[in-house]
């Protein structure tokens, strides 16, 4: 796992922006994993603005997303349909028929899942996936307890997400406690992983995911088995981790690696 360990939330987002921006500026017609949650609103307002400015262009992408809950149609405010709309979506240049968001309106999820799967695959896997994490280390929607190397399939949510989550909708609000979500395997299947985390309520999954053991009880710590796995956290999210000024000192190297292979 390369650990990038910077100052706040804001470098968060810049950092996985610029991967991002890479990935399409090598290949226009990637196909992108995306996620959900309030970590990755940034790095989208990052990805508009470089879109705006003519820095990227998502005309030929091809997105997937992680996850979605299951009984909410994507015209209700909290499905994840509607968030990618409104937060990425509806203010760049992709053709919206290319973006695929499980189905929580399937009438047989079972079917669905495994119909996202093949639409993964049909699109030739994905290049780049964007990853937040749980307080409990869930990535997607792969509760504590996930096969680690499951496939999309339908999970139910524990409670501890669902509370978290519960700040998204109305008190009087139907809140779904089933999702469709892709595997762990599904993930790792990624050419490559970015996982952003920020805020001290993260340190303690971050320590689980970076320095824990190889658990289904963290399954975010399954990214210790990819080969090309970024994990970008602020300071606060990082203050659980035993090793920071070791991770801090790789990257480094890394970044002295990287400028001296650019300027062959
Ligand atoms: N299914 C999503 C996850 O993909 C996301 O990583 C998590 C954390 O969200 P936040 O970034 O708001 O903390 O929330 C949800 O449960």
């Amino acid at each position: 796992m390369q650990i990038v360990i910077l100052k706040n939330a804001a470098e968060v987002a810049a950092y996985g922006a610029d991967i991002f921006e890479k990935q399409l500026n090598r290949k226009a017609e990637s196909v992108l994993g995306l996620a959900t949650g309030s970590t990755p609103v940034a790095l989208y307002q990052n990805l508009i603005e470089k879109n705006r400015c003519g820095d990227i262009s998502f005309k030929d992408a091809v997105t997937f997303n992680l996850d979605e809950y299951l009984g909410l149609e994507g015209t209700h405010p909290q499905s994840y349909r509607f968030f990618m709309n409104e937060q990425l979506f509806n203010h760049v240049d992709i053709n919206k028929d290319h973006t695929h968001v499980p189905p929580g309106n399937a009438k047989n999820p079972v079917e669905a899942c495994q119909e996202y799967e093949a639409q993964i695959a049909a699109a030739g896997g994905i290049d780049v996936q964007l990853l937040g994490i749980g307080r409990n280390g869930h990535i997607g929607f792969n509760e504590p307890s996930s096969g680690l190397t499951s496939r999309t399939r339908v999970k139910t949510l524990t409670k501890e997400t669902i509370d978290d989550n519960a700040r998204f909708f109305s008190a009087d609000e139907y809140q779904p406690h089933l999702s469709i979500t892709m595997g762990i395997g599904t993930i790792l299947d990624a050419k490559k992983v970015v996982l952003l985390a920020t805020g001290e309520n993260k340190a303690e999954a971050v320590k689980a995911t970076v320095e824990g053991p190889l658990t289904a009880s963290c399954p975010a710590s399954a990214l210790q088995l990819h080969r090309d796995a970024v994990i970008v956290i602020d300071e606060a999210a990082a203050s659980k981790l035993d090793n920071i000024e070791f991770y801090k000192h790789i990257e480094a190297e890394n970044q002295k690696l990287q400028a001296h292979l650019a300027s062959l």
